[in-house]
């Protein structure tokens, strides 16, 4: 048997087109929700989902604000830059694509974003609420994959979920979504021992570490729902942090790469805009895209 493949594109666009709806409405009211999207450098991948941002949030019915600085700009000068965005009425979500140039000190750009505007939910503020359970704003990648696995299999509670990964943007607060929902939840990384054993424990599977194909198929429990985060270019073309075919054989549902996390990075940070805005002006929190 095969695993079910967990389809992203087909889930992130039929949350655009809820995310449309929900524009629609307010945008009657006369809020329409603004996203402003800061790219510093030319990295060719970064440009490629900045254009992709831009492109989306025009098409929910939101106003885009695209700003491109050359990579030698200096800290000084984009943190002058995202000081006018938080001042501005027309802006609600603020996001600076990640990585920033070498010379930056990125904790301290993300920081200087206002909380309430920090669409990626990586400002220190944000990191806290969601870690003590408080009403935050949840970084668009794990957001995305607790998504997938909520719909994939309902109630996520007592399940044993194994995350490989200790990152802030991804491994940290999946953890914290997991354990929010009531998951047994233990974060592996590279100094972990037998992470094959430990991965085969693991109802729920998610790979975060950015090595192409490093979780082989016979670290995975069979029936597992195994969430691929890896976005790995090789000669092969682009790949996931797990070995999908060997993985497909022994899992029950699995994402594929392309076309599973990473569109539903890109809605997220739709449905997060939303959110913001929502909150901005008073409004309960749009239906189902917050955790
Ligand atoms: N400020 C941020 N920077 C970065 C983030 C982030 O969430 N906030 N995440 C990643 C990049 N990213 C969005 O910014 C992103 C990555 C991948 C995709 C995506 O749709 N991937 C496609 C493949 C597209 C391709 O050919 O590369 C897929 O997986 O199907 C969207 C967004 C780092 N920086
Ligand atoms: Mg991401």
């Amino acid at each position: 048997m095969t695993a079910t493949l967990i389809d992203g594109k087909a889930f992130a666009a039929r949350l655009r087109q809820g995310i449309a709806g929900q524009v629609d409405a307010m945008r009657a009211r006369g809020i329409t929700p603004g996203l402003a999207v800061v790219l510093v450098g030319e990295d060719p991948a970064s440009q490629v989902y900045v254009r992709a941002k831009g492109k989306q949030t025009r098409e929910v019915g939101m106003t885009s604000f695209e700003h491109r600085l050359p990579a030698d700009t200096s800290e000084r000068d984009l943190l002058a830059l995202i000081g006018r965005l938080n001042d501005d009425p027309a802006v609600n979500g603020i996001l600076v694509q990640l990585p920033l140039p070498e010379h930056m000190d990125e904790a301290a750009i993300i920081n200087a974003v206002d909380p309430a505007k920090d669409v990626d939910g990586f400002h220190i503020l944000n990191v806290g609420l969601l870690a003590t359970g408080q009403k935050a704003m949840v970084p668009c990648t794990p957001l995305g994959c607790l998504m997938m696995l909520r719909d994939h299999l309902g109630d996520l509670s007592g399940r044993r979920a194994v995350v490989v990964g200790r990152s802030n943007i991804v491994g940290k607060p999946m953890a914290q979504l997991l354990l929010r929902d009531s998951a047994t939840v233990t974060i592996a990384h590279s100094r972990t021992q037998d992470l094959p054993s430990l991965c085969r424990e693991a109802d729920i599977l998610v790979a975060a570490v950015g090595r192409p194909g490093f979780v082989k198929g016979d670290w995975i429990k069979p029936g597992a729902t195994v969430i691929d985060v890896g976005i790995n270019r090789t000669p092969d073309g682009l790949v996931g942090d797990v070995d999908f075919e060997a993985a497909r054989a022994v899992a029950g549902a699995i994402t594929p790469v392309p076309g599973g996390v990473g569109p539903m990075t890109i809605a997220c940070l739709l449905a997060n805009t939303l959110t913001a805005t929502a909150r901005k002006n008073d409004l309960p929190d749009p239906e189902g895209l917050t955790p």
